[in-house]
């Protein structure tokens, strides 16, 4: 169970989000919706437990998150299964041959992650996610460079983890063909107002 109680959060000193109270339970899926800017990944990264709540409170079970953020996080010269069976002991998860398989990676196992395109690097670090055997994922634009038979992949590999007892927190702007899930959109919990100006937004 993941529960925000008040929540507020920051990013670089300036309140970003505030009064968000909600709670999502196991085999839920939650999606977080908003414009560029309005603190998806600053939400992410507080409930991650990257940065502490500017006011309110974030609990979650100790343990219990895998995080994919922008980057994928992969060792460039280390294959595809070598970077999964890395997590899959930092982890103390599952063997790595289903978290291939789910993310059609069987027949790239063994290229070196600098070598894979965009997309299947992208799929090697979502598949990170299965070998952590952690029950609450959080997913920062998840499916940035799938094409939309991996978006699929993907969408398959959030439902089989809810199905399982797990939970998802997912930052897209795209449909991910996940009806059941809960959609939040975060417009109205914005502290402040980001001006259009590209230069007052790139230093806030
Ligand atoms: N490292 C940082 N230091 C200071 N401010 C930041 C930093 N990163 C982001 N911000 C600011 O925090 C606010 C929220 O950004 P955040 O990345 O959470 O939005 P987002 O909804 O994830 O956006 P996007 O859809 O573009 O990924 C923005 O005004 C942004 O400019």
């Amino acid at each position: 169970m993941l529960s925000l109680e008040n929540l507020a959060a920051a990013r670089g000193g300036v309140t970003v989000l505030r009064g968000l109270t909600l709670t999502v339970g196991p085999g839920q899926a939650l999606i977080l919706r908003g414009p560029n800017g309005s603190g998806k990944t600053t939400l992410l990264r507080t409930l991650a437990g990257l940065q502490a709540p500017a006011e309110g409170t974030c609990d979650l079970p100790p343990d219990s998150v895998a995080y994919a953020a922008h980057a994928d996080g992969l060792k460039a010269t280390l294959t595809a299964a070598e970077n999964l069976e890395f997590w899959a002991r930092i982890y103390g998860g599952p063997a790595i041959d289903h978290a291939l398989a789910a993310l059609d990676l069987t027949g790239l196992s063994r290229r070196r992650a600098g070598e894979l395109s965009a997309g299947q690097k992208r799929r090697l670090g979502l598949a990170r996610l299965l070998v952590t055997g952690r029950p609450i994922w959080l997913l920062d634009e998840p499916t940035v460079s799938l094409d939309t038979a991996s978006v699929a992949l993907f969408t398959s590999a959030v439902r089989r983890h809810l199905a399982g007892g797990g939970l998802a927190v997912i930052a897209t702007h795209i449909d991910l063909g996940l009806p059941e899930a809960r959609v939040l959109d975060l417009d109205p919990y914005r502290a402040r107002v980001i001006q259009s100006s590209g230069f007052d937004e790139a230093f806030t």
